[in-house]
């Protein structure tokens, strides 16, 4: 009986479901064909918007279709409402449908109409009698889980001849209960009442959303970029929004949610991506990070961009006329220093020729060269290739990551850490730096610790300026007035055009700016991250999440103070999320029984899912074999989980144990990615069911069983290993084994 009722109550979805696939059809086909109309007349007038609207819509919605069919469909939500607000049901999804009327079929969730499907609950039901979400599978209804707000609504409901059944166990649980994938999803469906506040906050300044681990920070934070996108798509498409996270693995973890929602217009970077052209992938060893992360390299960098470039030339000399003329390494010095209180370096380019003119023209004394003037002087220097060469070798254009390549040496980074580094860690930063490739400067040696450096770099450098379109090969800009800025430009573009081959970077820094910056896992960002993201949001506003707790930042005054400065004055709107909705239970009690027990201050959200399986803590005894015990365990989550795996190992047994896994037959075909990488330091990024993790590597990654080896060696590796080891113990979402 009970099955019947479900099967009618799916086959009445099915039908609005399907109604709502035919009208898509036909917004597609009517956006195409109005398109090709519009653009045979050249004229987009009002029909214009419609087709765009359309078009629009159609795109999202096969985006939606093509990432998701086998997982959420496009109609998910509909909520049944007392008959003297509405006696009609309304329907939520992915993306918002008018019929042919125009009279809207499907309410997109963003919308203000939409609110009420996240914000009804028992005590506070807006009206709202039932609520129900459509499962699907593809266009597919398979399921739907309902949820009673108002009882007596219903029977007055009821009364008046409606008839809603109440089918299905509550779709949070379904939803929490599924195996994970090595992806996240989105959970538009699902959104609780507490989560939409924090989506649909107003977009001013900054959004800052706190909540213990599995709260749905991250979820939540990715739902709220396409909130901002649906309310001012104009301003956050042309500003663009930017995501940042801590790792690429990560990055790859997040990446579909926003396509699954419809938006593809957001730029997703880690780390060690946010610098455009940069991608660094290798973290630097706890000490080496520690350093380069304090707000103290700044200086550092501030200092190494002023430095005259290693190996150019000192001295400059040339007869002229009846003079010895000479540019000797006091004068140049004095000419250097008055360049740079001019401003950054490389903008100082167009300024150079005239400033080295300046100070050999002040030694011109002979009757002869005084009487030819300036003018011929001028034109006579800047058509020697010796002076040219000179001007170029000694003031280049500098791009960031050839100045980083200056810090190989040891030497040149005592002199530019004098009093900033202390000298054991000057001597740790440049052993980093001397795999640094000159020939390669961002090649693989560069770490994700390098970037906010590099960023450092490029801001204290500026960019080389460029030269005006109608400036270009314009011949009278060397031949008339030899001192005025145009002809300058010209003489140095001459430079440039000598020297050794320099190519413009992509990008520059003016084009760093966003409309939106959103944080992910922001309790690790280092005062030097801070500096890097800061520079792309000064006129954005801002989402931030992060968990204190979870932080392995050792110096958190200095974190916030950096915080505080990259956010300026912004106004600060705080949201905390309060319910687990990760890990079970009992798997969450252990690891908030482990916070508690080493004093992290840890914010401790409740976990609602019971699995009645406690975590299993396995202890070898002395000369133990770790192996067998690491397979066996492995092998038994691996055989009762259907979804994700996750070894997570001390860093310094990272390959050891990949190669174990390599080796292990039964998992050949869960693990591929370990075969291919036994020989690599870097973590595999497919998409393997059973994959081997550093402490590190698992933040803000879940995945169905943990198995953890060796923790105390987590706990001891690094200054924050013990906030490390509790993110460990709070990845899992159904089983998680120990092994000490
Ligand atoms: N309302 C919800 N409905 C269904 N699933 C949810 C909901 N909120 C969160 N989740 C799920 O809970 C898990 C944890 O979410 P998320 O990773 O965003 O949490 P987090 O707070 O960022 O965690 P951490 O700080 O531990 O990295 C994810 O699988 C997410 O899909």
């Amino acid at each position: 009986m009970a099955d019947e009722l479900v099967e009618r109550e799916v086959a009445a979805e099915q039908a609005f479901v399907d109604r709502v696939y035919r009208q898509l059809g036909e917004a597609g086909k009517a956006a195409q064909q109005l398109a090709k109309e519009g653009h045979s007349r050249g004229r987009m007038g009002h029909e214009g918007g419609l087709v765009e609207r359309d078009a629009m819509v159609f795109q999202a919605a096969k985006r939606i279709a093509q990432l998701d069919a086998a997982q959420e469909g496009l109609v998910f939500g509909r909520l049944d409402l007392d008959a003297t607000v509405d006696a009609e049901p309304r329907y939520v999804g992915r993306i918002g449908l008018r019929d042919d009327n125009r009279d809207s079929l499907l309410i997109d969730w963003r919308a203000p109409a939409a609110a009420v499907f996240y914000q009804a609950t028992a005590a506070e039901p807006h009206s709202v009698i039932r609520r129900r979400v459509l499962r699907s599978a593809g266009q597919r209804v398979v399921g739907v889980e309902d949820e009673l707000l108002d009882a007596e609504a219903l029977s007055a409901a009821e009364e008046q001849g409606r008839d809603l059944p109440i089918v299905g166990e509550g779709a949070l649980m379904a939803q929490l209960s599924r195996a994970r994938d090595r992806s996240m999803h989105s959970i538009v469906a699902t959104i609780q009442a507490e989560q939409d506040k924090a989506i649909r906050a107003p977009s001013k300044g900054v959004v800052s959303i706190s909540g213990g681990p599995g709260t749905g920070k991250t979820v939540v934070a990715l739902h709220r970029a396409a909130y901002l996108l649906y309310t001012d798509r104009q301003r956050y498409e042309r500003g663009g929004v930017l995501v940042v996270g801590p790792s690429g693995v990560f990055m790859r973890y997040i990446e579909r949610v926003l396509p699954s929602l419809g938006e593809t217009a957001v730029a997703l970077r880690s780390l060690g991506e946010v610098v455009d052209d940069v991608r660094a992938t290798r973290h630097d060893e706890p000490a080496v990070a520690d350093v380069k992360g304090s707000e103290r390299m700044a200086e550092v960098m501030r200092r190494t961009a002023r430095q005259q470039v290693p190996g150019s030339p000192r001295e400059y000399r040339v007869f002229w006329r009846d003079d010895r003329l000479v540019l000797d390494r006091g004068r140049l010095g004095q000419i250097r220093r008055q360049l740079m209180s001019q401003g950054l370096r490389n903008k100082q380019l167009p300024r150079v020729s005239n400033a080295l003119l300046d100070a050999m023209w002040r030694q011109v004394r002979g009757e002869r060269g005084r009487e030819q003037g300036r003018e011929k002087f001028n034109d006579e220097m800047l058509s020697r290739q010796d002076f040219l060469d000179f001007a170029h070798g000694w003031w280049p254009p500098l791009d960031a990551p050839t100045v980083l390549c200056w810090l190989r040496d040891p030497e040149f980074v005592s002199r530019v850490a004098d009093g900033v580094l202390s000298p054991e860690e000057q001597r740790l930063v440049a052993k980093s730096w001397s795999h640094l490739d000159p020939e390669r400067p961002i090649g693989p040696q560069i770490s994700i610790e390098d970037v906010p450096l590099l960023d450092e770099l490029r801001y204290a450098l500026g960019d080389v300026p460029q030269k005006a379109d109608d400036e270009r090969d314009d011949p009278l800009a060397v031949i008339e007035g030899a001192v005025n800025v145009q002809e300058l430009i010209t003489a140095s573009d001459r430079e440039f055009a000598t020297g050794p081959a320099w190519r413009a970077p992509v990008s520059s820094i003016e084009d760093d700016g966003y409309a939106h910056v959103l944080i992910d896992e922001a309790q690790d960002l280092t005062p030097m991250q801070w500096r890097m993201v800061g520079r792309r949001g000064r006129t954005a506003s801002w989402t931030i999440v992060g968990d204190p707790a979870q932080s392995s930042w050792p110096a958190p005054a200095e974190a916030a103070a950096a915080r505080a400065a990259a956010l300026e004055r912004k106004q600060l709107h705080e949201f905390h999320l309060s319910t687990n909705y990760r890990n079970s239970a009992e798997i969450y009690a252990h690891a908030a029984a482990y916070a508690e027990r080493v004093g992290l201050g840890a914010d401790l959200p409740d976990a609602v899912r019971r699995t009645g399986e406690e975590p299993k803590e396995v202890v070898l005894p002395a000369g133990g074999d770790l192996e067998s015990a690491t397979r066996e365990a492995v092998l038994e989550l691996a055989g009762r989980v259907s979804g994700t795996v996750g070894i997570v190992v001390p860093v310094a047994r990272r390959s050891e144990v990949n190669a174990w896994l390599a080796s292990w037959p039964e998992l050949a075909d869960d693990a591929p990615g370990a075969r291919a990488s036994v020989d690599s330091s870097v973590t595999p990024s497919g998409e393997d069911r059973v994959v081997v993790l550093t402490g590190l590597d698992t933040k803000g990654l879940e995945f169905d069983g943990i198995v953890v080896v060796r923790p105390q060696e987590i706990e001891d590796e690094s200054a924050t290993g013990r906030a490390t080891l509790y993110v460990v113990l709070t990845r899992a979402t159904q089983l998680l084994t120990t092994i000490s």
